[in-house]
């Protein structure tokens, strides 16, 4: 059971929800409650549950979070390379330390495919997001044609590589080792190009396969403790009905969500995704 890898691992399950470019601020504000009040103390103390709004939501999100203490994590979807200067439309890693974003999406697909974001572009905004003590939600995936030519294991891999390139493990390695924050401040998330908003959801063995293989990439440019301690996502059409296979498997900590985490209630569900794991 899923309980079970957890407590064996020592890896604290993690689903964040990607909004992507949808709600606004007050929407954004009600889905937050939504989402804390469906879900208990203990439930969001076993799995950190985080939510990763637009940049014009985020202050309203941090004022509701810290202002009622709501076990509640948030973090953005991309940062600028650079910490300042003449870059119109970017938004930098000081200014969402300063609005005590957690977490920041790097690498999304879309990110890549609309932005042109290349592996060079994706390495500096690792840095510069740990820099800042900010822990990247890195993403790594591959397109259908990929898929179909058996290169998805070498395809993310790379990209894993070209993304980490130059980083230090002292740089990725958590500072709060004793406290609630995981002992790896830097995430992975596998999702399949396919999978995204399709319906088309990988297997649980697709995640498996690829998670494991990522896993030890981890271990070969770091070391065994790095390997164990770092969380490693799934997205991709991720739903309460499907969320429990993927979680049950022995690499996979969690989902990064996307349509589904527009709907609290939805959410939620996939928050207690033990619940619906049968023995
Ligand atoms: O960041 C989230 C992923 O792109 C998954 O999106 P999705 O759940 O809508 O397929």
């Amino acid at each position: 059971m899923a309980r079970t890898k957890a407590a064996t691992t020592g890896r604290r399950p993690l689903i964040a929800g990607n909004w992507k470019m949808n709600l606004n601020h007050l929407e954004a504000i009600s889905v937050t409650q939504k989402i804390a009040f469906s879900l208990s103390e203990e439930q969001l103390t076993d799995v950190e549950v985080v939510v990763l709004p637009p940049f014009t939501d985020l202050r309203s999100v941090q004022t509701l979070i810290g202002g009622d203490r709501l076990l509640l994590g948030y973090g953005a979807q991309d940062l600028s390379p650079h910490d300042s200067g003449a870059y119109t439309g970017d938004v930098s890693g000081p200014m969402l330390a300063k609005l005590g974003c957690q977490y920041v999406v790097i690498g999304h697909s879309e990110r890549r495919q609309h932005h042109a974001e290349t592996d060079d572009v994706v390495n500096a905004k690792v840095k510069v997001a740990r820099k800042h003590g900010i822990a990247p939600i890195l993403c790594v995936g591959e397109g259908l044609l990929v898929r179909k030519e058996n290169g998805h294991v070498e395809h993310c891999t790379l990209q894993l590589r070209a993304a980490l390139a130059g980083v230090k493990a002292e740089t990725i390695l958590g500072s709060d080792p004793k406290g609630d924050r995981a002992p790896v401040d830097l995430v992975i998330a596998y999702e399949p190009v396919w999978a995204i908003g399709t319906g088309e959801v990988a297997t649980a063995a697709d995640a498996q396969e690829v998670c494991a293989v990522l896993r030890a990439t981890i271990e070969e440019l770091y070391d065994v403790d790095v390997a164990k301690g770092i969380r490693i996502l799934y997205g991709g059409s991720v739903k309460s009905s499907n969320v429990a296979g993927i979680m049950a498997e022995a690499d996979v900590d969690g989902a990064l969500v996307g349509g589904a985490s527009l709907d609290p209630e939805e959410f939620a569900r996939i928050c207690r995704f033990r619940e619906h794991v049968t023995a």
